[in-house]
C-alpha cells in the first residue's frame, strides 16, 4: 500500500521524499489538478485529501501552505499565493502599514487520507515570526519578507531567504508538520511497502 504524495511542486516533492525516506521509502507522487478550496487551512487540506484519495483510489498525502498575519486575523492565510502574485513583497508589507502588529506565522498543513471512504488526518506545523521589508535572494515565494522568531520567541536576525536550507528546515513550518507526519507513519509500518 504505497502512499501517493499529490503535488505539482518539484521542490516540495524532493523535500518530502528526503524527510520521509526511512518511514515511507516507497512514496510515489502524482500531479493531480485539485480545486483550490476556501476556508480555514485545516479544512482546505482535509477537502483536498478526500478528493485526492477518491481520484487515486488509494492512500494519499497532500500539503497546503498559508502565511497568516496576526493583525489581519490570519489573512491572507491560504490565499497568500494570489496576494503574493498580485501585490509582491512590498505590497505584503503595505497591507500591514495601518497596524502596529507585524507578527505572522507560516503554517503548513499536511493531510493523509487512507482511501476514498476514509476521514483525513491533518498535521499542522507552524513557525512564528514577523513580516519585514524583503531581504535576501528572491528564490522561493515569500521567504524574503518572513523573519522567523528565534528559539526564545524573540525577533530572529535573518529572513527565511537569508538562511541556508538546513537552517530554514530546522525551524520551518513544513519541517514541523513533516515531523508529525513522520511520527504517524513510524507507527504504521503497513504503508512502508
Ligand atoms: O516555505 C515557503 N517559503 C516561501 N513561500 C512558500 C513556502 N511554501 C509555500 N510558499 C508559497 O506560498 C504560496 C502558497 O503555497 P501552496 O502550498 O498553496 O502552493 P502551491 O499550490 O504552489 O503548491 C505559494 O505562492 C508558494 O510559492
Ligand atoms: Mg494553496
Amino acid at each position: 500500500m504505497a502512499v501517493t504524495f499529490v503535488t505539482g511542486n518539484k521542490n516540495k516533492l524532493a523535500e518530502v521524499q528526503a524527510i520521509l525516506a526511512d518511514v515511507l521509502p516507497n512514496l510515489k507522487s502524482e500531479n493531480l489538478d485539485l480545486p483550490e478550496y476556501q476556508g480555514e487551512p485545516d479544512e482546505i487540506s482535509r477537502e483536498k485529501a478526500k478528493l485526492a484519495a477518491q481520484k487515486i483510489n488509494g492512500p494519499v498525502l497532500i500539503e497546503d501552505t498559508s502565511l497568516c498575519f496576526n493583525a489581519l486575523h490570519g489573512l491572507p492565510g491560504p490565499y497568500i499565493k494570489w496576494f503574493l502574485d498580485k501585490l509582491g513583497h512590498d505590497g505584503l508589507n503595505k497591507l500591514l502599514a495601518g497596524y502596529e502588529d507585524k507578527t505572522a506565522y507560516a503554517q503548513c498543513v499536511f493531510a493523509f487520507c487512507a482511501g476514498p471512504t476514509s476521514e483525513p488526518i491533518v498535521f499542522d506545523g507552524r513557525c512564528p515570526g514577523r513580516i519585514v521589508p524583503a531581504r535576501g535572494p528572491n528564490s522561493f515565494g515569500w521567504d524574503p519578507v518572513f523573519q522567523p522568531d528565534d528559539e526564545q520567541g524573540q525577533p530572529g536576525g535573518k529572513t527565511f531567504a537569508e538562511m541556508d536550507k538546513t537552517e530554514k528546515n530546522r525551524i520551518s513550518h513544513r519541517s514541523r508538520s513533516l515531523q508529525l507526519v513522520k511520527d504517524h507513519f513510524a507507527q504504521h509500518p503497513e504503508y512502508r511497502k
